[in-house]
């Protein structure tokens, strides 16, 4: 009987080429560079240029393949089908290099990575003395070329800390600028990324380079975000020390001898690092024959950010393999999902990504003069009585919002999470009570005011939202309130500390004190954890994610909306 298959991926994927060599055990090599490949969704061919016998504690030997056959390994691969890129790893001797430095000028339009491997993290030499002079005639084909510091200091012969003992850990961040600008004059035409996982960096050392000097790309997005108080309550649930957090990790881009970029991202304290150069070179061939030339913003930022960021998730979310330095997760499939997965250095990728796909946006809301004004004290009482009052309004459709929520989950810990914050909802109305009852307003009178225009218009959306579409509209609709309030009571906390703000004789201090205290942002923090969890257990597609940024943005415009009304005592 005659089957039909049917393809879902039928389409071509790019082709990517690894020569490397193999790692018996699968940290590194082909092993590494085959599941990086596949997660991107490309197609993987390899060469194999030697075979290790090898495992997570070192390298017991190294068969080399003959040079003729790797060359013919390379002429029946291409001869089929045309590489996109290909990625050049351990290349085991000089006629190896030799050879393929021949055949490779014959393929035209395609991309070539090359990553220098000398010596295993295990210590072993991968690349002889005499091997490495060979690798110059490989340069001028190379478009990217990445080097960790002892390979940069080997192959460019400069010596960061003068007559020093060349120790990479030691080298500071303006070294390691001079090294990635000699290394790159070198190398020549390509660009080169000088990896810095071998050096120590601290936060005061980047925010001391020069104002504007040079691009510095964090690992999650604007280095602002450090500046957002509720992406911090992350260390409670995470456990990084302070310290942990202070020490980075520095890769600098590289081409003409001009500083491209700098890219920052926290060190991971692991020892599931085997085949992290490996893992990186291969995600960048892939990040290059995947990455719309046309998308937004500089196409060679967006490959190596990609590929740096795909390489750091892999380490954050290795999983144990044998009993030396196991491998990093390389075939993760973050690249496939809108967002990279929770790890225990961003706990919350999808607040994250939220707050910085508008960082100015979510700033005017949370630090809107409204607040500024109210923790100066200065600002006028019949503002504030304004607000209070419409926030009480609003509160009741928030609150029912919630009863909403719970009555469309269909899991008790969803129904239980919404109805916890609907009831404390219903318990925050106090304070506004309280506050109006100073003011010498009623309850009833409370109840009778006429909700104005923006409380009105913000409510009918977060209801709407919540009526109309899934659990998750409703959760997206409710968000930027919870977190909101959570970043403002702990940003005014700190305006206190900084002495910008006072408590002191501060009409608006039980407010304040409310939004910072334990009770509230324990809700916030049920809030953020909710939806992380969601998020986590089905990861939206690229047109979900964008219909949650939207309502969130909608929300965080209706939120400070809300602060105008305040202000301006908009009826
Ligand atoms: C076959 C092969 N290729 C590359 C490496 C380097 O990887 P690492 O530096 O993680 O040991 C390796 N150990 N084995």
């Amino acid at each position: 009987m005659a089957t039909c298959s049917i393809s879902l991926e039928s389409g071509k994927r790019p082709h990517i080429l690894t020569i490397a060599g193999s790692d018996s055990g699968g940290g590194a090599g082909i092993q590494a560079d085959l599941k990086t490949i596949e997660a991107f969704g490309c197609y993987g061919s390899s060469v194999l240029t030697g075979l290790t016998a090898q495992n997570t504690l070192g390298v017991q030997a190294v068969h080399e393949v003959p040079t003729d056959f790797v060359i013919q390994q390379l002429e029946s691969v291409v001869s089929d089908d045309q590489p996109t890129c290909i990625k050049l790893g351990m290349l085991t001797n000089a006629s190896i290099i030799q050879a393929l430095t021949t055949k490779l000028k014959e393929i035209k339009n395609v991309v070539i990575v090359l990553d220098p491997v000398m010596i295993s993290t295990s210590g072993h030499t991968l690349l002889p003395e005499n091997a490495i002079e060979a690798l110059k005639g490989l340069y001028p084909l190379v478009q990217y070329f990445t080097p960790n510091i002892p390979e940069a200091i080997r192959l460019s012969g400069f010596r960061p800390d003068g007559d020093g003992d060349g120790d990479a850990s030691k080298l500071n961040l303006e070294d390691m600028i001079e090294l990635a600008k000699q290394t790159n004059s070198v190398i020549g035409s390509s660009t080169v990324l000088l990896k810095g996982g071998h050096a120590n960096i601290s936060r005061k050392e980047v925010s001391s380079l020069p104002k504007g000097k040079y691009k510095i790309i964090w690992e999650q997005g604007d280095d602002d975000l450090d500046t957002i108080e509720v992406l911090s309550l992350y260390s409670r649930y995470s456990g990084i020390s302070k310290k942990e957090d202070d020490n980075l990790v520095v890769d600098i881009l590289v081409n003409g001898g001009e500083i491209i970029a700098l890219f920052v991202s926290r060190k991971i304290n692991s020892k599931s690092t085997h085949g992290t150069g490996c893992t990186l070179s291969t995600a960048i061939a892939c990040s290059y024959a995947t990455e719309e030339s046309t998308g937004e913003g500089d196409h060679t930022l967006r490959i190596f950010k990609k590929a740096i960021g795909y390489t750091q998730s892999a380490i954050a979310s290795a999983y144990p393999f044998g009993n030396g330095h196991g491998p990093l997760n390389h075939a993760h499939l973050s690249v496939r999902r809108a967002l990279p997965p929770p790890t225990k250095h961003n706990p919350h990728p999808f607040l994250s990504h939220l707050i910085q796909s508008n960082l100015p946006l979510w700033k005017s809301y949370v630090q809107h003069p409204f607040v500024v004004q109210l923790g100066k004290g200065t600002l006028p009482k019949e503002c504030f009585e304004h607000y209070i009052k419409q926030d009480y309004h609003y509160l009741k459709h928030y609150a029912r919002a919630h009863a909403l929520g719970a009555y469309k989950a269909d899991t008790f810990q969803d129904i239980a999470a919404f109805t916890k914050i609907a009831a404390h909802i219903a318990k925050e109305v106090d304070k506004h009570v309280w506050y109006c009852e100073s003011f010498g307003i009623s309850r009833a009178q409370l109840e009778a005011e006429p909700e104005s225009s923006p409380c009105a218009a913000y409510a009918r959306y977060v209801i709407d939202v919540g009526t109309q579409g899934d659990i998750l509209d409703l959760y997206m609709s409710v968000a930027s309130c919870l977190v909101g309030y959570g970043e403002v009571g702990l940003w005014l906390q700190k305006q206190v500390e900084l002495g910008e703000a006072t408590l002191e004789g501060n009409i608006y201090k039980r407010w304040m004190q409310d939004y910072c205290g334990e009770d509230f942002l324990h809700a916030v923090e049920i809030g953020i954890e909710n939806l992380e969890r969601r998020i986590a257990e089905d990861p939206p597609t690229e047109a979900k994610l964008a219909r949650l940024t939207k309502i969130w943005h909608e929300c965080v415009r209706l939120e400070s909306a809300f602060w105008d009304m305040g202000l301006k005592l908009i009826k």
